[in-house]
């Protein structure tokens, strides 16, 4: 990895999703939102823009993004959501997708998601049901949107029940991540989405895990490992995808550490509480150290992964996560509503080590529920 580290250059770094006539390309690197207008004018001429974001995104980033479409030409509207998780709710479903058909957005213009993963994941949701589907962009300005939410075409919105039980599979037709637009993010967040970064190494590549461990810092700074980084995490998910787009196989993979995580963040209210980065490190902790119980991988990786977290400054316990979370019962009703469960059956994302994870069905809920018992103490 440290061979392939760019500089950062004008000439973004592309990665491209093969998904046949609906592929795209994720154009990566520090100032594209400045030239997004020209892109989408290119990719889409004649097309008007509904452009979807928070109100912390468009606070840094609005302006340059509307001022480089009307550059372009392209006439443009906004619809801006209060920022967090608790957005992606039929309440903000009900904002977006009222404010595009109000902006008479027609099936060939197209919906851009300038924001985190939860613009993105309700932009793109609205965008698939709205006049039966309307085609949009992803500029995802969190890290954990551009190494993760913005690329494959998951979106969809929270129920109480369980986390993103309600959506679609709608792929993006363009992904432009402006890493400079990283730099208005708070420490926190950076940090969240960081998880999703380690998690590739973790869930299927020893050598990146590797490479993070060394360079951390440096990503989560900004300085070219971050370009790298991205782009290393854009093209594990893009191969995955391309391979299994609605999850049959080997897209679970990607899901490591969500099913524990998952619960959590619903347990916690989808609040400040718990990130879903934090969430997701909490989680593929666990699922390290479930693996080890259950003799499939060695005490050693699971100190290395959660050594890793915790140096980043991510929390690894369930302890970790403020405020009351729901008994051990509350946790597994969460869990049993994961959408991996089939037939009734638990399906877990389970590792022989670092860089080895694999896809567990069948998993005993008594045997998870034990564990999850005993690491709410821990
Ligand atoms: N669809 C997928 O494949 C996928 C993958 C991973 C996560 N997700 C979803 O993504 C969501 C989490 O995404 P997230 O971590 O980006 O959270 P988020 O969208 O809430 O963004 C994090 C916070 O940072 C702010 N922010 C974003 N970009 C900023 C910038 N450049 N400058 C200043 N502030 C900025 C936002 O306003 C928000 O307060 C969860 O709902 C999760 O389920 C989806
Ligand atoms: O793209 C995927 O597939 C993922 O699982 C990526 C995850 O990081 C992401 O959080 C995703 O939204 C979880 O999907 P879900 O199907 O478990 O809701
Ligand atoms: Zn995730």
């Amino acid at each position: 990895m440290t061979a392939a580290s760019p500089s950062p250059a004008a000439d973004p770094r592309l990665v491209r999703v093969e998904l046949g006539n609906r592929a795209y390309d994720i154009a990566i690197g520090p100032g594209l939102l400045a030239g997004i207008g020209a892109r989408i004018a290119a990719l889409r001429p004649g097309a008007r823009v509904a452009i979807v974001t928070d109100r912390n995104v468009a606070q840094h980033h609005l302006g340059t993004v509307e001022a480089s479409l009307a550059a372009a030409g392209i006439t443009s509207s906004a619809i801006v959501i209060e920022p967090g998780e608790s957005a992606k709710s039929y309440a903000g479903l009900q904002q977006v997708t009222e404010g595009l058909i109000a902006a008479r957005i027609e099936r060939r213009d197209l919906v851009l998601a300038l924001g985190g993963g939860v613009v993105g994941d309700l932009a793109g949701f609205a965008a698939s049901v709205v006049r039966r589907g309307l085609d949009f962009v992803q500029a995802p300005t969190s890290l954990l949107a551009q190494v993760d939410s913005s690329v494959g075409g998951k979106t969809g919105i929270n129920s109480p029940q369980g986390k993103n039980l309600i959506g679609a599979f709608h792929q993006p037709v363009l992904v432009v991540a402006d890493t400079g637009a990283l730099d208005t993010l708070p420490a926190r967040e950076l940090r969240a989405g960081y998880a999703e970064v380690a998690k590739y190494g973790l869930l299927g590549d020893a050598k990146l895990f590797d490479w993070l461990e060394g360079a951390w810092r440096e990503i989560v700074t900004g300085s070219a490992e971050r370009v790298a980084a991205v782009a290393a995490s854009c093209t594990a998910k893009a191969a995955i995808v391309a391979r299994d787009e609605t999850e049959t196989g080997d897209r679970a993979l990607l899901n490591l550490g969500h099913t524990f995580g998952h619960a959590l963040e619903a347990g916690a209210g989808y609040s400040q509480r718990l990130l879903h980065g934090e969430g997701v490190s909490i989680g593929m902790c666990l699922a390290f150290a479930y693996s080890a119980r259950l003799g499939l991988c060695s005490g050693q990786d699971v100190v290395r992964a959660q050594r890793h977290l915790e140096a980043v400054g991510l929390p690894t316990r369930i302890s970790d996560v403020p405020g009351e979370l729901p008994d051990t019962d509350g946790l597994m009703t969460l869990i049993a509503q994961d959408k991996k469960v089939s037939r009734g059956q638990l399906t877990f994302i389970l590792t022989r080590g670092i860089g080895e994870a694999f896809v567990a069905k069948d998993v005993d809920a008594a045997s998870v529920r034990a564990f999850l018992e005993e690491m709410r103490a821990a």
